[in-house]
């Protein structure tokens, strides 16, 4: 098959869809693949280093989308790129459509295939695409809260470790899954008072137990998230209801009760975010002020390092992607898990939550591949 990869276009993302790496285990299986001069320039990797593993280089992105018959990318496509997919063509990144009509119409209108990495699922109920940028943005949610806080960047002007004598700051993380996890060992790391809300109780007592009662946990109502986000100095957002737009748990009415200067990272923006206050900002202006309290936002968090990103991305994406390219849609229709990330064809939507949040037909994934 021939596999394109082209250069990212979203503000700030560095990441890549393909390292050489992986490009030379397509080209062992004996695919053609593309990639677009420069593409990997923001993980270090250059022109040569993909030539050198048996890629060939495109001087331009038109290249890729009218030469490649699947397409590997990171990001949802931007509109320049709606524009050159097309029926025939297989799309592998992430899309995020719940909360995005424009990109929905974009797709169903090019007839493109397109499988999307967040709702790809394993045998353990997991998001196994999506857990390794959620292990990154985890992470990072803790650090771009920290700075946040600070005076100068608009925060309350609080430490999140404190220092002897003086209290640690409060962090509330809701959602307990992979970002809430990640975002709880680095906030627990920095000497902060931690507190994990999730719905789910089985959830819960994995987080209580993994950190042996240095984590308050609580199960997550509206008067629980409302208690916890009043005396919170950090509050991240890190629920999933997965391939579905987010639920609002924190309004704008509960911004009046919180401390001024405080906090909010919503990570799970991409989706739509789980404040009702937020809307998905960019590494180049990443933070906006509502009643006296700072917002986060950026919907691609894992762009900002991009060498861990990329890397961890394709270990995860490698052997879905080699599936496809050596089968086709045959992988889709042999693997429930993969079958799991179609999301559109030739025009249909093929993801019931996507349906349902956008209000567009649903057609069932192997139903559609039939047609
Ligand atoms: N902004 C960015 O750059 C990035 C955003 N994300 C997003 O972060 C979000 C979280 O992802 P993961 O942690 O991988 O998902 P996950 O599925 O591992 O965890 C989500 C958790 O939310 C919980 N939940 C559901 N309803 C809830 C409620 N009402 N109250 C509290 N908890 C509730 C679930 O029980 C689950 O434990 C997703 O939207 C994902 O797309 C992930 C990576 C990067
Ligand atoms: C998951 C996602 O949206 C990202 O890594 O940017
Ligand atoms: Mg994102």
């Amino acid at each position: 098959m021939r596999v394109g990869c082209p250069k990212e276009i979203k503000n700030h993302e560095y990441r890549v869809g393909l390292t050489p790496a992986a490009a030379r285990e397509y080209v062992a299986h004996g695919h053609q693949v593309m990639i677009e001069s420069g593409a990997g320039a923001g993980i270090d990797a250059s022109d040569e280093d993909y030539a050198a593993v048996g890629a060939s280089i495109a001087a331009t992105a038109e290249e890729v989308f009218a030469a490649a018959e699947m397409i590997v990318k990171v990001k949802e496509p931007q509109p320049s790129e709606w524009a050159q997919l097309k029926q025939g063509q297989i799309l592998y990144t992430y899309l995020h459509l719940a909360p995005d009509p424009k990109q929905t119409e974009g797709l169903i209108a090019s007839g493109v295939t397109g499988v999307a990495y967040e709702t790809v699922t394993d045998a353990h109920g997991g998001l196994p695409l999506l857990a390794p940028m959620s292990e990154v943005a985890g992470r990072l949610s803790v650090q771009a809260g920290a700075r946040a806080l600070e005076k100068a960047c608009g925060g309350r002007g609080v430490l999140l470790g404190g220092v002897a004598g003086v209290a640690s700051g409060r962090v509330a993380i809701i959602g307990g899954g992979v970002v809430g996890k990640q975002a709880a060992k680095m906030a627990l790391g920095l000497g902060a008072d931690v507190t994990i809300l999730d719905r789910s109780i089985s959830r819960l007592r994995d987080l209580d137990d993994l950190f042996e009662g240095r984590v308050k946990t609580a199960f997550s109502t509206p008067t629980a998230v409302e208690e916890t986000v009043f005396t919170a100095d950090l509050v991240i957002g890190a629920v999933l209801i997965p391939g579905a737009t987010t639920p609002k748990l924190v309004t704008r009415e509960m911004l009046s009760g919180m401390k001024k200067g405080a906090v909010l990272v919503d990570v799970a923006i991409d989706q739509g975010g789980c404040f009702e206050t937020s809307h998905a900002t960019t590494h180049a202006e990443p933070t906006f002020e509502v009643e006296g309290i700072v917002h986060y936002c950026v919907a691609n968090m894992p762009g900002a390092v991009p060498i861990t990103s990329t890397n961890a991305l394709n270990n995860a994406t490698l052997p879905f992607g080699l599936a496809l390219a050596d089968r086709g849609l045959a992988a889709l229709t042999a693997d429930p898990h993969l079958l799991a990330g179609l999301n559109v064809h030739r025009g249909k939507v093929t993801n019931r939550a996507v349906a349902e949040a956008l209000g567009k037909p649903f057609v069932d994934a192997a139903e559609a591949l039939k047609a």
